[in-house]
Parts: C-alpha cells; structure tokens; sequence
C-alpha cells in the first residue's frame, strides 16, 4: 500500500539509529537486563529477601554464584529481582511524565491561547519545587513504596517533557504543509495524527531515555538511603549494604554498580545515538503566522446566482496597524479575478481572509464576506473545514514546503478526497493517478509513490494543483502560484491553471504582482495599495486605459523592467487563450 500514512523521517530515523554500531550495543544491554529481570524466577531459585545467617557474607558456589550478601541473602537473586524494580520504577516514571506531559504539550503548542498560558505556568510552578525533597517527604508520610516514589517523580518531571513537546508541536504547525492540509479541510485531529504526532516521536524518544536514566539513578539514591520496602530487592538496596562491608566483601559493590552503570549508560546512549540519527534526518522548519482563522460573524447578503464571491467592506487589523483597509471584490463562477498591487499591499492578507487562514491575532471584519450563499464569517471551525477543500480550493506559492516532506505524494492526494468526497481508498487512488496525468506528469505511479524531495519544483506545483482541485472546488484561490518556478515552467503551469479553470468551470482569485501573469489568464483586475483597492476592471481595460495613476505606474514598472513573460507581448491577442 503506497500512501500507508509511515513516515519517511521515521523509517529513516530508525534504519540510521539501528546502522550505529553503539545504538546496537546499547539495545542489546538493555534488552539482557530486561530478560534477565523478566526470567529472575527461572535463573534462580532463591528468594530476594530470604536471609540465612549461615549464608552471611558467603563466598561464590553453586547455591551462591555471586554469593551472599551482609545478612545473608542471595547476591545474584537480590541483583536479578532488583532489576526488575528499577525497569519497573523507571519505566513508571516515564510513563507518567509523559502521560501528563504528552498530551498537554500537544494541546498547548497546538491550540496555544490561554490554555497554553495556564499550562506553562504550572509547568513552572513544579519546575520550582525540589525534586528530592518532595520524594522523601512522600516516602515518609505516604507509601515505602519505592514505585509511588517513582510515580511521583515522573509527576516532577513532568514539564521536562511539556516543554519538549510543546516547543515540537510549535514548530510543525507553523509549517506550510500544515497551512495547507488545514486548507484542504482537515481537522485539527487529523492534522495532529498526520503531521504533528510524527513530528513529535523522534523528541520523546530521546526524553523518555533520558527521563528513564534519571530515574533509576534517583531511584537507587532513595534505596541507598535506605528508604523503600524491606522486602523490595533493589541495586540502590544492594549499594547501601554493599558499603556497609565495603572492606571485607567489596565485591558486592560491583554486582549492583555495573548493573546500574551498564543500564544507566545504555539507555541514556541510546537517547544520544537517537538524536545523531535525528540530526541528520532533521526537518526543515519554515516559519509563517500561525494560520488560527478568527472573525468577527457579520449577516450575507444574498448573492446572484452567478456570483460566487462577496467581499465587501473587509478590515484586516493587528492591533493598531491595518493591513486590509475595506477591501471590496466580486468573482462570478467561472471567471479569474487577478488581485495584483506591490509586494505588502495586502493581497495574501485579503486572500487568507477568504480561506479564514489568518494568524490568531488578526482582527477581520467585514459589511459582507460571502462565498456560494454562506457568510463565511458565521462559520464554525468545523463548517470552515468542510468549506476549505471542497467548496474554495488553495494553490499555495512555495510548492516544496506546502507538502509534508513526510509522506508520500500519492498519500497527499488520496486523504483529503477520502475525506470529503467519501471515496474508497482504491477510488481516491485511481482519481488521483487520473488527476496527476491531468496536470501534465509523464509518470502519474512513480509520482504518486514518491516522497516530495523526490520531485522538481515545477513537478510538484502540478501535485498541487491536481490536490487543489481534486475535490471540484467552486473557487480556486492562488496565492503567486509560478512565482518560486523557473520561467518556462512558469508559463506551462499557467496554462494548466488556466485549462483547469476553463474545464470546470471555477472561480479564481490569482493573486500576483506580475502583470503578464494577468494579462496571461484574468478577466478581471483589482489593483491593490497599501490594504485598498484603487481600481477593479477588466484585464483589457486596465492595459489598454489604466484608470488610476497607481496602476499605471505598477505597469509602467513591470515594462520598464523588461516583459517578464512573453504574454506580456501579445496584449493585442484574446486574454483567455489557452496554448495547447
Ligand atoms: N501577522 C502579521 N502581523 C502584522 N502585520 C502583518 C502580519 N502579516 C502580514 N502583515 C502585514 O500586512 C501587510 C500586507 O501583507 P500581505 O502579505 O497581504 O502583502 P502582499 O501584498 O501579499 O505582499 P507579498 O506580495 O509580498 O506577499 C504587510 O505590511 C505585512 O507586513
């Protein structure tokens, strides 16, 4: 199955840790540590806490391979069951701690806002309490128990792993690929399992070395103390009586001392080798606002039958600074409306205000935002997901960080068709390898199978725009789609645009500052500066009799600096030709 949602770096993370020579030693030490422990029963017959006063201090024989101990007890059943109580003690403690952290820094880093606040600050309140302290105050008013002990010290360690994952979850979501499944209409669920859950493995296996290691060296200081249960056998245990007749059996210090050593070394060298292989697998991580959609709801109007977009009025904020200054546009079905003006004049601010992808911070309101009959202000995250996708599709400008290195392509595609046209997975699979030689890719099945660094640039603009239109969106938003591609790959992927959006009848909003673009594929033209719309008309008006000084200026520009693509030079020709 080649869209099984396994991800590369995973696979890879595993396949370099496993080729570490030291990785595999240390793999093996701890998987003979936890055989032995797990078979105490059958490696000895000797009771861990049954003392024999004539077995004091006993030398090594056949019913005492490593010996006795200072009151007579069994040295290697004591070393074999004490084994068993630091996996057991260590493993409790990374359980809880990433029980409690795990999922609260996913939440945190994923959905931020104040619970993200709340969490933090708990997060440093246990930070600030003194570990040890806290372990023998519990020891003593709760339970010997050396296990509660260790249950309580994974609820210390606890912010260690929040932090972690937390600080993992940020990065990811601030991916591109994120922004664009989330455009694609998949839920935060989903977002997480697919993009961020993998994302947050390859971390939390080093920590939960780490946090194991700690914990038996913590665990075996407290036994050494000589807290814990008498009748529970444990390395610290051993320690303390081993120190005890440290001068006439020093031996006994060495059973338990390279058990703890050996155990203690491997699991934190394997955290080590983990994190070697994760550097040379390591992501890269594309910072961008955080896309968190929030409106201000404000009633539609009822649109023409033929009018698939309404924007009227559309205030974007950060705070005091106003970025998108009562923008007002119109797209009919069927017809590309470019949206061109310098770079910040607020074109993508206008766009993602449609696709409701604005950072958290953004204040958006608007006199009317309406696409097909349905106030887009008004919608929910869940309807704004089911919109995102199916009715407005996304054509992003940077392809290559827009797909989640991840995955492979064809799983890219299959997903959001599932999802939102209920298709089988054979089903989604065929429409997708259709979709792909649609967009012109000379090997739909090799593309399909392959993971995104394994394809071009111009390649993978295709990939996107056969996912952008997979699920028959009504209106197509694309944000400088050729920009990042070379120059013949730019006009190819303009063409395919424009078939595309001829053949099924779309609406587009192509937001550029390239005037051959526009000239190339527009019917009509809004010009944007600094957050207004100084003229709206149509493409062959704007060429032929620029109304507004601004725009002539912007092509003036765009002329002087040579014609940027050749459509530019074939003004006198239909706008909506489409080249073969
Ligand atoms: N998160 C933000 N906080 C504050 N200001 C922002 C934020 N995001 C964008 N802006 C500002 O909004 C303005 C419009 O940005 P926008 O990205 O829409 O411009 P643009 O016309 O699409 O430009 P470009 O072609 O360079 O992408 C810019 O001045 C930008 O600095």
């Amino acid at each position: 199955m080649t869209e099984a949602p396994v991800a590369a770096g995973r696979d890879r993370l595993l396949r370099r840790t496993l080729r570490d020579p030291l990785a595999v030693g240390c793999l093996a030490v701890l998987a003979l540590v936890i055989l032995a422990s797990l078979a105490a029963p059958l490696l000895t017959s000797q009771a861990p806490d049954r003392s024999v006063i004539a077995d004091t201090l006993a030398p090594m024989s056949g019913s005492h391979p490593f010996g006795g101990d200072g009151v007579g007890r069994d040295v290697l059943s004591r070393l074999l069951y004490g084994g068993r109580t630091s996996l057991v003690g260590g493993a409790l403690a990374v359980l809880v701690a990433f029980a409690v952290g795990g999922p609260l820094g996913l939440v945190s880093g994923f959905y931020r806002g104040w619970f993200d606040a709340v969490a933090g600050w708990i997060s440093n309140i246990i930070m600030a309490v003194p570990a040890i302290i806290v372990m023998l105050v519990v020891m003593a008013a709760v339970s010997q128990d050396l296990n509660v002990a260790m249950a309580v010290l994974g609820v210390i360690m606890t912010p260690m792993v929040f932090r972690l994952i937390r600080a993992s979850v940020l990065a990811v979501r601030e991916e591109l690929y994120v922004d664009a499944a989330r455009v694609s209409g998949l839920g935060d669920a989903r977002i997480m399992r697919r993009h961020v859950l993998p994302v947050v493995i390859a971390p939390s296996i080093i920590q939960a070395t780490q946090v194991f290691a700690v914990a038996i060296g913590i665990q075996a200081g407290l036994a050494f103390l000589g807290l814990g249960k008498a009748s529970q056998a444990s390395w610290g245990a051993m320690l303390n009586d081993a120190f005890t007749n440290v001068y006439t059996a020093p031996l006994l210090l060495v059973w338990p001392g390279v058990a703890m050593a050996l155990t203690i070394l491997a699991s934190s060298m394997l955290g080590n080798a983990v994190r070697d292989a994760l550097g040379t697998t390591e992501r890269r991580v594309t910072k961008r606002p955080v896309p968190v959609a929030r409106t201000a709801p404000r009633p539609a109007a009822a649109p023409t039958a033929d009018r698939l977009l309404t924007v009227e009025g559309l205030r974007v904020a950060y705070g005091e600074k106003t970025v998108v200054d009562g923008v007002s546009i119109t797209v009919e079905r069927g017809e590309v409306l470019g949206l061109v003006g310098e770079s910040g004049s607020g074109k993508s601010q206008t766009a993602f205000s449609v696709l409701g992808l604005l950072p958290f911070e953004a204040l958006v309101t608007a006199d009317q935002l309406a696409f097909d009959g349905k106030a887009l202000l008004s919608l929910d995250l869940k309807q704004l997901n089911a919109l995102r996708g199916r009715g407005i599709g996304y054509i992003p400008q940077e392809p290559m960080s827009n797909l989640d290195p991840s995955f492979r392509i064809g799983f890219q595609l299959v997903e959001p068709m599932r999802r939102h046209l209920k298709l089988s997975r054979a089903e989604a699979r065929t429409k997708a390898l259709e979709l792909l030689a649609r967009v012109n890719i000379p090997d739909p099945e090799r593309v399909f199978r392959s993971y995104p660094h394994q394809i071009s640039g111009g390649m993978a603009q295709r990939v996107l725009i056969a996912g952008a239109v997979s699920c028959d969106p009504k209106l197509l938003i694309a944000d400088e789609p050729t920009t990042a591609l070379d120059v013949t790959v730019q006009a190819e992927v303009l063409d395919l645009m424009r078939s595309l959006q001829q053949e099924r009848h779309m609406g587009m909003i192509l937001v550029t500052h390239d005037f051959g673009v526009v000239a190339d594929i527009c019917d009509r033209v809004a010009v944007m500066q600094k957050g207004r719309i100084v003229e709206t008309a149509p493409a062959r008006q704007i060429f032929a009799a620029p109304g507004h000084d601004y725009t002539r200026m912007l092509l003036d520009s765009t002329l002087e600096d040579g014609p940027a693509r050749g459509a530019l030079r074939r003004l006198d020709q239909p706008l909506k030709e489409v080249t073969p």
